[in-house]
């Protein structure tokens, strides 16, 4: 089985990035911003935020956090959102969800330039990728493809199961590997005989929420399996796929932590410094 190993893929990527910005850096004067709001206190919102911020600070991007309280008002949220829009040392602006409740974070996505979204939430970029029209997109899908790519898988003329239809990964996901020519099935809580959609699978991509979701028995031999979930348990960060029981029969696998956490972190960073160097008319 190989290790599709987004942890060290994420690093290299970093690297490389860091690289090209200090080249940027020479030519332009000027260094790629990105802006983080993070309303409220979820835990795990905290984590991610940092981990940007580190991962910025190593590819050389300026990264700016605003922490704001969860009494923030809509107003206040969409009056920062129009500040970061106008400030020309910002090239990407990143709205962490969930946001509290009583803020409408469709409203705040809407208001985010799109020259600027980063994390392709904005309606014009989910039409981009729709029309297959070069845009940014959604992070965490984009940074599966990328994962793949970095070890030469291609999806084109194979069988794809996504497993989950959420507009941040599953939809978006299904959409990208269309673009790739895969034959695209995408399941959700309604789908009748999933194991069965999933054993037909050669790529496997399960972004459910569910530890141990996907089992040995719904996976075809030799498939290669992408796992997007993220789940606290007592008994750590595990994925939605049963990681251990898959080991001997799948030709390629994420782990998690590792695999895909780190690459939705290192596409932010390719989608900021491209929004940098788009705005230079590079
Ligand atoms: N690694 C990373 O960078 C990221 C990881 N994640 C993780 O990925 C996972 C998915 O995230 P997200 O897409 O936001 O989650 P959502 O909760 O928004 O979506 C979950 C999807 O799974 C489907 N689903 C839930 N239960 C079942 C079931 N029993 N059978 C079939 N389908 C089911 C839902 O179906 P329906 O639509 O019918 O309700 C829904 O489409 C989570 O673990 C999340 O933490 C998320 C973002 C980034
Ligand atoms: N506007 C917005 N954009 C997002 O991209 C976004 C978001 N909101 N809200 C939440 C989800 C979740 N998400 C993750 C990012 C990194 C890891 C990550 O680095 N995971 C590490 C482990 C980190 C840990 O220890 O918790 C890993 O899998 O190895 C996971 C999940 C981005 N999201
Ligand atoms: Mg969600």
């Amino acid at each position: 089985m190989i290790l599709l190993d987004g942890k060290a893929t994420a690093a290299a990527i970093r690297k490389e990035l860091g690289e090209k910005v200090g080249i940027l850096k020479s030519t332009t004067g000027k260094v790629p911003g990105l802006a983080v709001i993070l309303a409220g206190e979820d835990p795990a919102s905290a984590v991610y935020v940092r981990n940007k911020e580190r991962a910025c600070a190593e590819a050389g991007i300026v990264s700016k956090g605003y922490k704001l309280p969860a009494s923030t008002t809509q107003e206040e949220l969409e009056g920062l959102i129009r500040k970061l829009n106008e400030d020309d040392s910002v090239h990407g602006i990143l709205l962490q969800l969930p946001v509290p409740q009583g803020l409408d974070s469709d409203r705040c996505l809407d208001l985010i330039d799109p020259d600027k979204d980063v994390d392709g939430f904005h309606p014009v970029s989910v039409g981009r990728l729709t029309l297959g029209l070069p845009g940014f997109r959604s992070c965490t899908p984009a940074g599966v493809m990328t994962l793949l790519d970095r070890y030469g898988l291609d999806v084109s003329g194979k069988k794809a199961v996504v497993i989950g239809r959420s507009n941040i990964v599953g939809k978006p996901l299904a959409l990208m590997l269309l673009q790739r020519n895969a034959t695209v099935t995408v399941c959700h809580s309604r789908t009748a005989n999933l194991a069965e959609e999933v054993r037909s699978a050669d790529f496997v991509f399960a972004a459910v929420g569910r530890p141990l979701f996907v089992t040995r028995d719904m996976v075809k031999d030799g498939a290669v399996v992408v796992d997007v979930g993220i789940n606290r348990t007592d008994a750590g960060l595990v994925g939605d796929c049963d990681f251990k029981a898959l080991e001997s029969k799948v030709a390629a696998m994420t782990p998690v932590p590792g695999g895909v956490g780190p690459m939705t972190i290192a596409q932010l960073l390719i989608n900021t410094v491209r929004s940098f160097e788009m705005k230079q008319g590079l």
